[in-house]
């Protein structure tokens, strides 16, 4: 419910503003009241206190009356009083919608979470299906101040739908500093997938700028509104493909919020070893094919042999004695069953103990569960099962598998023909774990044999961005982190540029153990201007054929330029466009292949050009990011100077990832492009 109106209050604009400026004071009491809260008296133990007083910080920042985002957005007047189940304690028929729930000192709601079941007409109404919606008012804002309003009519099912201005405008708004929320203009296609349900898993293919990463970031934050305790209890995660991006995502959440969700790259989750070696294109695929696994689940299990000894346990007087077959009959039953291979060893002692005790009973003794216990810890047992289940160290093993020929040989028989094995085993033998040179995709299996041991726990849901450079591998490794929540899977087949990447959508979510996970398509594009994003698709028949081209919503027509030059004349012409871009408001990056770096910032220091690395922050004073091609996807720049393109293709292995490569460096302008060349540009582009 609306606080009432004065009815001295001028016009519309200033009763809206008289709204924000109570709900404002509203927020600043619940902070107040949270920051008065005394726990000395209600927490038994320094834990719980620690506990309780970090909620109450986590709960105090999350009440913060941020300056520049607005408290609420937009205004929903219904035709009648939405019911309870809808409302959700929020009472009346008009609401305005914000980014979190403000209320009064009566309890009544002032501002209700974009969240919540009521506000959901304000991205799904239309016309034809009002929702009993009348009114759906968006706000403007100036620097902080309402300064504006805009009413849609859904009463008028003749209408036209035309385009929101305020909407519009909030697209083409400049870009500084990380990653915005996009509460305020979340469109219907991107809100059914931010609330669909936690049951299911959702992978949503998109061209660049679509809107995968604002949809999966508000995924989660709508989850944990709707799930909060079971998620609390269980955790979520999103993952991202590099620190780079992990820092310009790193505030949308808590800006909702949400400050407890985690943020990790792939190679975060798996750091079992430190990872300092590289390896070849061929070595790495071999890696990261799914039938590793199956070669790592017949050397973690290799271990195990079959009993030649019977087991004796003395206990006082008497020795009990198992004999080697029915031991056998246990491991072999163990092995044939679904269960972990520590698991197992777990059971191993008891179930000799139990034998055990079997005998004890028939010779007239009466042993309880402890008598069971003390068995299973007895040294015979103890050291029967050392020989027979040994202990397995993932590292350790993975390390012998990649250093010895003969235990690869073994395992990878009629898995891994003998040219793939070759290409996976180290050239030079590691000697301990500590000193092996481990590559990124050796970590994973690292991972892979220590689930095989110990089961991986697993969290609510996770979020995977940037899905389409996983590799079997490692789509395992994320699977494994949410056997038992669900998914939501982030990306671009085009802009896969791992040798691995994956090239259907169904195979990968086979992998990742959600088979049934629904393939959704965005299509609108909110980022890149209408001919940048012509000019990009050029590539797509090549780089990944059948994909459809975004479309574009942003009506301001991009600067989009390219400009050939001699080859002395590179570097100057690419501080021009630079300097040039400079001059217009937002952030610039320049784009460059990886090889091309130092040099370009040779050139920009020389110029007395401060310049930042990706993942810094822009600012008024710091706009300039000179980024390498390797690290350009998931970011956005309002002005892309990208640098001599041919070489951002010939910095990849081969032309098709060199072109999807340069397809990421051409999509990330908001607002416009200059392409500087020397030499020829590739000739999709022509
Ligand atoms: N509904 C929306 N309203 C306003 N801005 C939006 C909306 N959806 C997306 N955007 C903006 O469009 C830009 C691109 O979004 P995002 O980075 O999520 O796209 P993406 O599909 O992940 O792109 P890429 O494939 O390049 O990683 C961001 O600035 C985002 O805030």
């Amino acid at each position: 419910m609306s606080a009432p109106v004065p009815h001295t209050a001028p016009d519309p604009l200033e009763r809206e503003r008289a709204h924000l400026s109570s709900s404002r004071s509203a927020l600043r009491a619940m902070r107040a009241d949270v920051e008065s809260l005394d726990i000395k008296d209600v927490t038994a133990n320094w834990v719980n206190a620690a506990v309780l007083q970090s909620q109450i910080e986590d709960r105090i920042t999350a009440l913060a009356d941020l300056a520049h985002t607005p408290l609420f957005f937009g205004r929903l007047d219904y035709l009648h009083a939405p019911g309870a189940e809808q409302a959700e304690g929020a009472e009346g028929e008009q609401f305005y919608i914000g980014r979190r729930h403000v209320h009064d000192a009566d309890g009544d709601p002032m501002v209700i979470d974009w969240r919540a079941p009521v506000s959901q007409p304000f991205y799904r109404a239309s016309k034809k299906q009002p929702m009993d919606v009348r009114l759906r008012r968006r706000f403007g804002y100036t620097g902080g101040e309402l300064t504006a309003y805009e009413d849609e009519d859904l009463t008028d099912a003749a209408g036209d739908e035309h385009a929101s201005r305020l909407l519009q405008s909030e697209i083409e708004r400049p870009r500084v500093g990380p990653m915005r929320d996009i509460v305020a203009t979340i469109q219907p296609e991107q809100d059914e997938i931010v609330r669909a349900g936690i049951g299911g898993s959702v992978c949503v293919q998109g061209a660049p700028g679509t809107g995968k990463t604002a949809v999966g970031l508000h995924r989660v934050a709508y989850l944990l509104y709707a799930h909060r305790e079971r998620l609390a209890r269980t955790g979520t995660l999103v993952i991202g493909p590099n620190r780079s991006f992990l820092q310009y995502i790193e505030q949308v959440l808590p800006a909702l919020g949400e400050l407890n969700v985690a943020q990790a790259t792939v190679d975060d989750l798996v750091a079992h070893v430190e990872v300092r070696g590289t390896d070849t294109a061929a070595a790495a695929r071999v890696k990261g094919d799914a039938r590793m696994a199956e070669v790592l689940r017949r050397a973690v299990r290799s271990g195990v042999t079959m009993p030649v000894d019977p087991v004796v346990v003395v206990r006082g007087s008497r020795r009990w004695r198992v004999p080697a077959y029915e031991i056998e009959e246990m491991v072999r039953e163990l092995l044939a069953r679904d269960i972990r291979y520590g698991a197992a060893r777990d059971a191993l002692p008891q179930r000799i103990a139990h034998a055990v005790l079997v005998r004890m009973e028939e010779a007239g003794e009466a042993p309880d569960d402890r008598v069971q216990d003390a068995v299973a810890r007895n040294a015979a047992v103890k050291s029967a099962v050392k020989s027979v289940w040994p202990q397995v160290d993932p590292a350790k093993l993975v390390l012998r598998l990649l250093s010895d020929a003969e235990f690869l040989a073994a395992h990878a028989e009629g898995i891994l023909d003998a040219e793939e094995q070759a290409e996976i085993l180290w050239d030079k033998p590691a000697r301990g774990v500590k000193s092996a040179k481990w590559s990124a995709a050796d970590a994973v299996l690292v991972d892979e044999a220590a689930d095989l041991v110990a089961r991986t726990p697993s969290l609510g849901h996770v979020v995977l961005d940037e899905a389409q450079d996983l590799s079997p591998m490692q789509y395992r490794a994320v699977g494994r982190r949410c056997t038992t929540g669900s998914a939501t899977i982030l990306g671009d087949l085009a802009q896969g540029t791992t040798p691995w990447a994956t090239s259907s959508w169904p195979e990968a979510l086979t992998h990742l153990g959600k088979p049934e996970a629904t393939v959704e398509e965005l299509t609108m594009g909110f980022r890149v201007p209408r001919e940048v994003i012509a000019y990009a698709s050029r590539l797509l028949p090549t780089i990944a054929p059948g994909l459809a081209e975004a479309t574009s919503v942003r009506e301001a027509a991009g600067d989009f330029t390219v400009r050939a030059v001699q080859p002395s004349e590179l570097d100057a012409a690419v501080l021009d466009a630079c300097v040039s871009a400079l001059a217009k408001e937002g952030s610039i990056g320049l784009i460059a292949a990886d090889a091309r770096i130092a040099a370009l910032a040779d050139v920009l220091t020389a110029a007395g050009l401060p310049f930042l690395s990706p993942g810094e922050e822009t600012s008024a004073e710091a706009r300039l990011t000179l980024v390498p091609a390797t690290l350009a996807k998931g970011l956005e720049y309002d002005y892309v100077v990208l640098d001599e393109p041919s070489a951002v293709v010939s910095g990849e292995p081969d032309e098709r990832t060199g072109l999807r490569r340069l397809y990421v460096a051409l999509t990330r302008a908001v607002s416009g492009l200059t392409v500087v060349h020397a030499a020829p540009l590739p000739g999709q582009l022509g």
